[in-house]
């Protein structure tokens, strides 16, 4: 469903959410949940479908069928779809794009779960919760995250509906001290101090780039470096200058926390962002970045995609 704003624009109104439950705090004010509620949460959904998903897939913006049938998470057979506002104190969606549920089913003979709309720290979340969900799949028993995103390239060479592999992400708003894993750590999860030298798992990139050879995708896939910014403003000319200098590739609002998290609890992770928009480094550009455009490569890109995605669920599922 979505409403008119004041301009005319077609908005998603934000939908409750549900109380908070206090168990810890972060140490930034913050309230946690213990890993008793997110077990609490996994059981909850194991009631729900008999599917024991060994992937979780993220649909990135415009990515998880807005419009029409035939994304992704459209195709997936047996399907049982559970909406966030279901679930016990999970948060709810609250972006255009965004569906809001849960995907349980299989794409070819792989057991998966989709997320059909994240969550985004510019929707209010602290980093943790819109990680939440991640944490909730390792206890379903996935062992594989494939984070989807949409993207602007920053790359000069990168085209609009160019797919870009992840290689490696630059966790921007870790550096000004904001990060999914702080606050006390629990170990059953992962470590205090967990490595993030290997986010992006080699084998899963190799592959990536194997499969799209086969689909004939040469001409659009691109391998490189995102970064993640709290958003929902899209970026200033000088600091879209400042990125490219230290060597991003494409821009967002998202994914970066959602590894972090998928790596501490040693799920292998696969990254893939939709370049959406051209990132404009330029003062004498007239266009303006929007997330109309972001979601019009999204659906223009649906087929392919589903397509691409479809085919690394089942060759990553043999590795
Ligand atoms: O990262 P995803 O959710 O794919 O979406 C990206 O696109 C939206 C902006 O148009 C932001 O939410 C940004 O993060
Ligand atoms: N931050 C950011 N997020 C995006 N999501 C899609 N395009 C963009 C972009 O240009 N910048």
């Amino acid at each position: 469903m979505s409403v008119q704003n004041m301009n005319g624009t077609k908005v998603k109104p934000a939908k409750e959410t549900l109380p908070e439950v206090e168990v810890e705090s972060n140490g930034n004010g913050h309230k946690m949940y213990s890993y008793e509620m997110l077990e609490e949460i996994a059981n909850f959904l194991l009631t729900k479908t008999n599917i024991r998903p060994i992937i979780g897939i993220i649909c990135g913006s415009g990515m998880g069928s807005y419009w029409k049938d035939g994304s992704l998470a459209d195709t997936i057979t047996d399907a049982e779809r559970i909406p966030y506002e279901e679930i016990p104190n999970f948060p709810t969606s609250t972006v255009e794009g965004h569906h809001g549920q849960l995907v349980f089913g299989r794409l070819g003979e792989v057991p998966v779960v989709a997320m059909q709309g994240r969550f985004h720290y510019y929707e209010g979340y602290p980093l943790w919760k819109c990680c939440l969900p991640i944490r909730v799949m390792k206890l379903l028993g996935v062992k594989t995250l494939m984070a989807t995103n949409a993207a602007g390239g920053l790359n000069p060479s990168y085209k609009i509906g160019d797919l870009m592999i992840v290689t490696d992400h630059i966790n921007l708003m870790g550096f000004a001290g904001n990060n999914p894993l702080q606050g006390p750590n629990d170990e059953r999860f992962g470590p205090r101090f967990p490595p993030m030298n290997k986010a992006y798992n080699y084998e899963y990139r190799k592959i990536a780039k194997k499969v799209a050879k086969e689909l004939k995708l040469d001409n659009i896939i691109r391998e490189g470096i995102y970064t993640c910014l709290g958003g929902p403003n899209f970026e200033t000319v000088a600091e879209l200058r400042m990125l490219k200098m230290v060597g991003v590739d494409a821009v967002g609002m998202s994914t970066v926390h959602e590894v972090i998290t998928a790596r501490h609890c040693d799920m292998k992770v696969f990254g893939l962002s939709l370049i959406t928009n051209e990132c404009i480094t330029n003062y004498e550009v007239e266009a303006e970045a929007n997330h109309e455009e972001v979601l019009d490569v999204g659906k223009m890109r649906q087929d392919l995609l589903r397509e691409y995605i479809s085919r690394l669920v089942h060759e990553f599922s043999k590795v």
